[in-house]
């Protein structure tokens, strides 16, 4: 089984993926971008506020593709339980946001087409629900993606993402305590085991 962490910059998945590492030793905790050269690469395009747009599209894409031949498959074929920390909608929601203004139309569909031919959809993902303010203050801005504008256009696409797919989708409301934040995540991922 396939479960993923999405929602923006300073959400707290990293922090939950942490904490879900103890409940579930067994399990294969994995992340992107990774920390393959393909993913050092989409780490450096990150920092360059002269990146083009489309090009990062397909940097991040490449490290998806790189990930899912050498850890997810692999993994998912063992039979493992599989967490990652952001995955494909973080491409749709993030990609899509900086792509608004290029020449392509619909770019969300746009960059979903691109995968569909040969990603993995997750079996279920964990959205970390945050408004933009709070994500950004939390996130500390370290990249050019960690402000609050450019956060509130990722998210309006991650909430089309969970309406066009509300059953893959379980909202963590990220504003809580870390504590209450993490026994919502358990709860959550103890849940879709028992439901599979
Ligand atoms: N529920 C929470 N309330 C307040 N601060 C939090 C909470 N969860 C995480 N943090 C803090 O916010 C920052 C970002 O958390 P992190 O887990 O790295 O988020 P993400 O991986 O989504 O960017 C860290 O300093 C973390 O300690
Ligand atoms: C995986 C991925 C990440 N990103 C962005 C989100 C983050 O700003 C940045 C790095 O991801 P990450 O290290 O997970 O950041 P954080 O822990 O702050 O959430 O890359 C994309 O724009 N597209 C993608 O496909």
């Amino acid at each position: 089984m396939l479960i993923t962490l999405e929602g923006l910059d300073g959400s707290g998945k990293t922090t939950a993926w942490e904490a879900l590492q103890d409940v579930y030793p067994d399990a294969t905790f994995t992340h992107e971008p990774t920390d393959s050269w393909y993913g050092k690469a989409v780490r450096r395009s990150e920092g360059r506020d002269d990146a083009d747009p489309l090009a990062e599209l397909f940097l991040f894409t490449a490290d998806h593709a790189d990930h899912l031949s050498r850890v997810v498959k692999p993994a998912l074929a063992d039979g493992d339980l599989v967490i990652s920390d952001r995955y494909t909608d973080s491409r749709y929601a993030y990609q899509a946001a900086s792509l608004a203004d290029s020449d392509l139309q619909r770019p969300l569909e746009y960059i979903r087409g691109i995968h569909q031919a040969f990603t993995r959809e997750p079996d279920a993902t964990l959205y970390f629900d945050l408004d933009p303010e709070t994500a950004a203050a939390r996130a500390g801005a370290t990249n050019k993606f960690e402000h609050a504008s450019f956060l509130s256009e990722v998210r309006a696409n991650y909430e089309r993402l969970v309406d066009a797919e509300p059953g893959r989708f379980v909202r963590i409301d990220a504003s809580r305590s870390p504590e209450q934040v993490l026994d919502s995540v358990e709860d959550a991922v103890a849940r879709l085991l028992e439901d599979r």
